[in-house]
């Protein structure tokens, strides 16, 4: 028996990182590595030498060993019994006037029931006889009673709306009193208006070029703490598996009262409109467990839906547009509109494609290629594939191109979707940010990272915005934050997790100079700041004897004192907000953080504890003005 080759794949980790879930290993892993371990170094040096995602997708396509997987349609479906069951539960609670019990369950039983369509549909219309009624109207109409009882108007007269169209008969008269309106985050305008160039930003905002950081933010004009910098929508975005029962598969809010896909019961929508434009679930759902269940990761869903939003007809017709190669400069050099659902702009979005590994792209050729085969079990493809699950058409290589594409795009450039969840009404105590999903957002996707904040993401559904959380002078680089911020996390490893993930060596300030986190900062050192020239003026404040401290840059002397009693009224203003945010008064704490900020920022050079827990604080009276869930203790559910 010849002796088992060595496995070839002990070096993968970032890679695999990328591209499976860690959480929830499925089998695509074991697929990967079967189909890695059926090639030879002949084969592998073959497609080492490969310069086209086309070439590629092409060439693991070919091999055997991927069509060694039988790919099957999986989905959830509906269940008129299990319908039935939670129907009943409902009834109960809702005669026992257990309304938000009820709701629950009936809620259950919308999910469940099989929705009428096509021919059996047409019938039942036609006929409109009573005792026909489906299940899902009669669901919807029992689900109606306990809103209304809730006093949630707006979702009652909703369901009744959709029981109606599903065949529920019209009552004598609708006796629902004025509609409530639920309360959604606001939008807030941009600082200084809406940018004319890249429309999703404030006209604070300029983008700049060069070869070696590409695109960046820079301020145009001069930022003020609390400036809304970027409002944009998502090109794309997805659900985390775990919040498919809590929020709309479409904008992410949360609902009360979900209107369920009409074929599956694993998604759920906000609302009718809200389902009827998603036609990337009509593709997903007969395969949607099964991509669950291979275990991919979040990144590989969204590069799949940045596809399936669109029927391939979409990309066809911009197959001569579509080059290979990367044109960063393209975006300053162009002064054209940057509309950020042009799929031009996702198109250009930074993917580093010419310093990969090949066994960098032979793991994500693979994942393209099963899901190739996972949208050959769907409509997409239509009359354009072969029908075939281990031959593959021109149209399914051209998407299997575009698909490698968008993985190596979503690296880089996709952003954590989040909402912040609050433990009890109105208390600050125990909040926390919690992912909900991810998307791509192509304008904020041009800002480059700092391990230094300068703006806090919140988010309305999936709609991103930013706000300064400092001062920002006219030339500078305005910065995003990655996930790695000097106060919590030390140099090295943040300079170690940024080269692993983004692909740069960070140099920014607090790297430079390695700032300490936050729990070693030392409170007696400060750097004022010249009143001539704002250079830094190292001041150890337990020694000073003389408040005249000499510039090293200017040679001026300032006189410290006044910024000293300065500094004493920042304590103050501080811990007044810290009072409005415990009573939860957000617009008077947001006030009174700003200026905080901004007497800090006209007094010291970061980094201080004081500092720091200013913009803390406001990052956390922002995350109050996004996408927000009150988590209620066990015993007042
Ligand atoms: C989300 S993109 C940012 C925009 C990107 N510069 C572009 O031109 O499209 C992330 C990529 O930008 C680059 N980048 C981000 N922050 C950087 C920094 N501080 N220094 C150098 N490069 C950076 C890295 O190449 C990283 O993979």
């Amino acid at each position: 028996m010849a002796a088992e080759r060595e496995d070839p794949l002990p070096h993968l980790n970032r890679s695999t990182k990328m591209i499976e879930d860690k959480d929830r290993p499925g089998f695509f892993k074991d697929y990967h590595r079967a189909v890695r371990k059926a090639l030879t170094n002949d084969q592998f040096n073959e497609f080492s030498k490969l310069k086209t995602n086309e070439d590629r997708i092409r060439f693991c396509f070919n091999l055997p060993a991927v069509h060694d997987i039988d790919i099957k349609t999986f989905f959830k479906g509906k269940s008129e019994k299990e319908a039935l069951e939670k129907k009943e539960s409902g009834n109960r609670c809702f005669g026992r006037k257990n309304n938000l019990e009820a709701l629950k369950y009936y809620s259950q039983a919308v999910v469940k029931a099989p929705v009428p369509s096509g021919k059996y549909w047409k019938l039942i219309k036609e006929s409109a006889d009573p005792k026909k009624m489906t299940m899902y109207a009669i669901c919807l109409a029992n689900r109606s009673a306990a809103l209304y009882h809730l006093r949630e108007y707006h979702y009652c007269v909703r369901d009744i709306d959709e029981a109606l169209e599903h065949h529920y008969p019209k009552p004598a008269s609708t006796d629902v009193p004025e509609c409530y309106v639920e309360e959604k985050p606001v939008i807030p305008e941009l600082a200084g208006g809406r940018n004319e160039r890249f429309v999703s930003a404030s006209k604070k905002i300029d983008i700049h070029y060069d070869n070696n950081m590409g695109r960046y933010a820079v301020a145009a004009e001069d930022i003020e703490p609390g400036d809304v910098l970027v409002t944009e929508k998502p090109f794309a975005a997805i659900l985390n598996r775990q919040e498919y029962g809590n929020h709309c598969q479409k904008c992410f809010k949360t609902t009360k009262a979900p209107i369920p896909c009409k074929k599956c019961s694993s998604v759920l929508f906000c609302s009718v409109e809200c389902r009827q434009s998603s036609y990337f679930h009509t593709v997903e759902c007969p395969i949607l467990d099964l991509l669950v269940g291979s275990g991919m990761s979040i990144n590989c869903f969204l590069t799949l839906r940045l596809v399936t939003q669109y029927p391939v007809s979409y990309f066809l017709d911009m197959k001569e547009k579509l080059t290979e190669g990367e044109d960063l400069k393209e975006t300053t050099n162009n002064k054209d509109v940057y509309d950020p659902s042009d799929f031009m702009r996702l198109y250009q979005l930074v993917c580093h494609s010419q310093s990969r590994t090949a066994e960098d792209l032979f793991h994500r050729c693979i994942m393209i290629v099963f899901l190739i085969k996972a949208l050959k079990k769907t409509k997409y493809f239509d009359s354009k594939g072969t029908g075939s699950s281990d031959k593959i058409s021109d149209v399914e290589i051209f998407t299997g191109t575009l698909l490698l594409r968008f993985l190596q795009i979503v690296q880089f450039n996709a952003h954590e979707v989040s909402e912040y969840i609050l433990m009890g009404p109105k208390t600050f105590d125990g909040a926390k940010n919690e992912s909900m999903g991810a998307a791509i957002y192509p304008t904020l996707a041009l800002f480059n990272h700092s391990c230094h904040s300068a703006q806090c993401r919140y988010f309305s559904g999936n709609q991103v915005i930013t706000k300064a959380v400092r001062t920002i002078s006219k030339g500078e680089i305005v910065p995003e934050n990655y996930g790695q911020a000097f106060p919590t996390k030390v140099k090295t490893q943040r300079k170690a997790d940024l080269a692993d993930r983004y692909w740069f060596d960070c140099n920014c300030e607090a790297c430079q100079n390695d700032w300490p986190m936050y729990k070693d900062m030392d409170s007696s050192t400060q750097r004022f700041k010249c009143h001539k020239c704002h250079g830094p003026l190292p001041v150890n404040t337990d020694q000073v004897l003389n408040p005249f401290i000499k510039c090293e840059k200017c040679g001026e002397q300032t006189n410290i004192l006044s910024t000293l009693k300065n500094l004493q009224n920042t304590e103050q203003t501080f811990r007044g907000a810290c009072k409005e945010m415990e009573a939860y008064n957000l617009e008077k704490a947001e006030a009174l953080l700003i200026e905080n900020t901004k007497q800090l920022d006209a007094c010291l050079y970061p980094p201080y504890r004081d500092y720091h827990l200013t913009q803390e604080a406001y990052m956390r009276v922002c995350l109050c003005q996004g996408n927000l869930r009150i988590k209620l203790a066990k015993a007042e559910e």
